[in-house]
């Protein structure tokens, strides 16, 4: 399958985790946020800004290492967040739905948000902003870095000279 690929840049995110913490303002007051490490992490700082939350619970959900293919594992119980009653759960992403799907199972209670889902994955949350498409790889700004590119002029050998 073809992969596409979607730049995100920091403003992009930075507006994306605002108009997500507009959306979840019906949700207020709760009693925190739960960030999925580490995509939701900074998604999770930009909606704590907006809606005024200082209580800030994280879980990680490792999905795949070399020796446990497949069985995605809690490598950090978010334990101050009980049940998830009253807790928001946000990521930057759901993909496959795998990470959701175990990040709900541990917080029944709690209302998932994220940025960004892909179609597999989309009914496991509660909210999103943006879809994406199956076969589109999200870049996020912390996985990018800006590059030199080469003038048209110099990529190819000009047919005048
Ligand atoms: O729906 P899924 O197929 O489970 O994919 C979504 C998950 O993948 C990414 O995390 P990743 O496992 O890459 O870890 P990271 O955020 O620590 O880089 C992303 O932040 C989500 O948590």
């Amino acid at each position: 399958m073809a992969v596409n690929y979607a730049t995100v840049t920091w403003d992009q995110l930075h507006r994306d985790a605002r108009a997500l913490a507009e959306a979840l303002m019906p949700k207020m007051p709760i009693k925190g946020i739960v960030a999925v490490t580490r995509g939701g992490l900074i998604p999770a700082a930009i909606a704590a800004r907006e809606l005024g939350c200082r209580l800030i619970e994280t879980i990680s959900v490792v999905t795949y290492d070399e020796e446990n293919m497949g069985k995605p594992q809690i490598i950090k119980e978010p334990v101050a967040a009980g049940d998830g009653e009253g807790f928001l759960i946000i990521d930057d992403l759901v993909d496959s739905g795998v990470t959701a799907r175990v990040v709900r199972e541990k917080l029944p209670k709690a209302f998932f948000a994220c940025l960004y889902a892909k179609p597999a994955g989309k009914e496991l949350t509660d909210l999103f902003i943006t879809e994406v498409p199956q076969d589109t790889w999200v870049l996020f700004p912390w996985d990018t870095a800006p590059l030199f590119v080469p003038p048209l002029a110099k990529s190819k050998k000009s047919t005048v000279d």
